[in-house]
């Protein structure tokens, strides 16, 4: 087997909001091509700890290293570019355009043609819009929503506009996929099909993936390891046997099943 690569590299990142230490002094080491998990309970600083690795937030202490490159501070388009792409926990669609333009916006980043055809209209802009669609189409049928790809993004039920905004998110080309909380809203048939698109898609599209989830039967089915955060800081990690079985982590969720 190659030898595992380090693809994210979070060393030792705080970030206070006023007085609040909202995550402490976290360190997260991630494989390329690994399925990890993040859970913690309500409150623990998970989402805090996907907006530092996106831009939106500046870590307070600490650097992040994402394919040996420091991303800590750099803005939010930048480090898509850089092969960052997520999901939100309150889905972020444009809920009022098509499922198919949805897919496209995000497909335009990556296409061949130059803004200069586009705005000129020249052959390569159409021959490229082409190609655009048909790859967004691609796309949509791997998440099962070729068929829906002209109805408005707000009209799909709840558990077709959160595989929509994967859809999305992959459709930048991301080497780094990062899911918060995937499953919510789902049923439980439509959380195990999610458990079973998400191995797929990380085969596939050769995806490194770190998911927020607060559905225990998903984390645990589906991520090789887990990191568990509790009031902002990393309690424990390892494999999802391990996980299950820390005291510390029976603590934190003390009442709930793990
Ligand atoms: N922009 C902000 N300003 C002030 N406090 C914030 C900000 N963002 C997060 N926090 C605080 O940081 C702490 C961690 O919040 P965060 O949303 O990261 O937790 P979480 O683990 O994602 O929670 P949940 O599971 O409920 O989504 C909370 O106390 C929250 O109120």
């Amino acid at each position: 087997m190659a030898q595992p690569t380090l693809l994210l590299d979070v060393q030792h990142v705080s970030r206070t909001f006023g007085g609040l230490k909202a995550v402490s002094d976290v360190t997260i080491q991630i494989n390329h091509g690994e399925l990890i998990g993040l859970i913690g309970p309500n409150g623990a600083g998970k989402t805090t700890v996907f907006n530092l690795l996106t831009g939106v937030y500046e870590p307070s202490e600490g650097k992040i290293f994402f394919n040996n490159l420091s991303i800590g501070g750099l803005k939010p388009y930048q480090i898509t570019q850089k092969g960052i792409a997520r999901t939100f926990q309150n889905i972020r669609l444009f809920s009022d355009m098509t499922v198919l333009d949805n897919v496209k916006i995000a497909y335009h980043q990556h296409a061949k043609h130059s803004a200069l055809s586009s705005i000129l209209r020249l052959p390569a802009h159409f021959s490229g819009e082409k190609e655009i669609e048909d790859k967004a189409i691609d796309f949509l049928k791997i998440f099962k929503l070729d068929t829906k790809k002209d109805e408005i993004a707000k009209n799909l039920p709840y558990g077709e506009q959160r595989r929509l905004e994967i859809a999305r998110a992959l459709a930048a080309r991301p080497k780094l996929l990062l899911l918060d909380e995937p499953a919510a809203g789902m049923n439980p048939q439509e959380t195990h099909e999610l458990m079973n698109l998400i191995r797929w898609i990380r085969d596939e599209f050769d995806l490194t993936i770190l998911l927020i989830e607060h559905d225990m039967s998903l984390v645990m089915g589906v991520c090789e390891r887990i990191y568990v955060l509790d009031h902002g800081q990393i309690i424990a990690h390892g494999t999802p046997d391990e996980i299950r079985n820390n005291p510390k982590v029976i603590e934190a969720y003390l009442g709930q099943e793990v």
